[in-house]
């Protein structure tokens, strides 16, 4: 057993599944819980989220080996604070937000000598939020990136990569920096496209009378699926990845100005050699086995 005790603080979708699937593995002794509301708290009693939910956060770190800190980007930092003065000497202290060099600044100074921050990241979730959405498969076969910080102990990060693995996820290093580039490529523009795509549509009530819905096929499908997603999460996302998401926005922006003017001026041959280079990115995706259609987002999606 790698950790005796762990300490889950915010008992949304990530915390519920890293739950249920240590649960899968007997991978620690203890999980404690804490979320900061009552009514999260009586329904993970309920649902027997945890072996113990606490009704203070520093009851949930006392005496935990690894505290994986589960909330919203923008709390992460508040979070670590109220923790602190609570943390067992030499713990191990982890979070699982979708941003870093922000989640970096905002905890590191509140990590008390001799305990550990190692930052991580799984690329894995669904639309939905909350701790009842989550499940033990969500990790299987999906990445977790871990971010050491300066000083990071190897020994404690190996503990933490065998964690993850154990979770079922593939676990690379990287650092924070291109961490926040490459999510802002692959998941945060993408994510902030599909809120406008599906802002447009409703913007056009005219069509949005049940028509978009009834006879939309899969691609605006999916931006709705995406554009369901919990709106704290995302907002603090992009609040905390500003410089990466809006260098990548303003790529975006003159590519689709570029296709824009080949539709305006007939240049059916930029279209077709676009689309013909972006249809290899996708083969290249799924030859690499790394199709996002993997059956964790179908398992969420068939759930409402
Ligand atoms: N949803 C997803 O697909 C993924 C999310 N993440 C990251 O994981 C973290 C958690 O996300 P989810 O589990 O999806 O969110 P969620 O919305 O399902 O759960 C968040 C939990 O944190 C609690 N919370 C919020 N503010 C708090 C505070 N100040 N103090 C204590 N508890 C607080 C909420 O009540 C809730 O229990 C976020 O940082 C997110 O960026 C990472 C990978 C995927
Ligand atoms: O639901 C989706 O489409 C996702 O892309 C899941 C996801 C959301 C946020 C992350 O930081 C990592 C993975």
């Amino acid at each position: 057993m790698i950790y005796n005790k762990v300490a889950l603080i915010g008992l949304g979708l990530i915390a519920s599944s890293i739950f249920w699937s240590a649960k899968r593995g007997g991978l620690v002794g203890q999980v404690s819980g804490y979320a900061r509301s009552a009514a999260t708290r009586d329904t993970a009693r309920r649902i027997g989220l945890c072996d113990v939910v606490c009704d203070t956060a520093a009851d949930a770190v006392a005496d935990a080996d690894l505290v994986i800190l589960c909330v919203p980007v923008g709390a992460m930092g508040a979070v670590a604070e109220e923790i602190r003065p609570f943390l067992k000497p030499g713990a191990v202290i982890s979070d699982v937000g979708s941003v870093k060099k922000a989640v970096i600044e905002a905890v590191q100074p509140h990590i008390p000598e001799g305990a550990h921050f190692i930052p991580a990241h799984p690329l894995a979730g669904t639309e939905h939020s909350g701790p009842e959405s989550g499940f033990a498969e969500l990790f299987d076969n999906r990445w977790c990136l871990l971010v050491p910080v300066e000083g990071s102990d190897p020994a404690k990060v190996a503990e933490l990569r065998a964690f993850w693995e154990a979770l079922g996820a593939n676990v690379e290093e990287m650092d924070a920096e291109h961490h926040d580039l490459v999510l802002a490529v692959t998941s945060h523009t993408p994510h902030l496209i599909a809120y406008t795509m599906v802002g447009v549509a409703d913007d056009l009530r005219r069509v949005t009378d049940s028509e978009v819905i009834k006879y939309s096929a899969a691609g605006f499908r999916d931006f709705t699926r995406i554009a369901a997603s919990d709106p704290t999460m995302w907002r603090d996302v992009f609040m905390t990845n500003k410089e990466a998401t809006l260098e990548i926005l303003g790529r975006f922006t003159e590519e689709l100005f570029a296709l824009q003017r080949a539709i305006r001026t007939g240049d059916g041959d930029l279209l077709f050699d676009y689309f013909t280079r972006t249809r290899a990115i996708r083969r290249g995706i799924i030859d690499a086995g790394q199709d996002t259609d993997a059956p964790n987002f179908g398992r969420a999606a068939g759930r409402k």
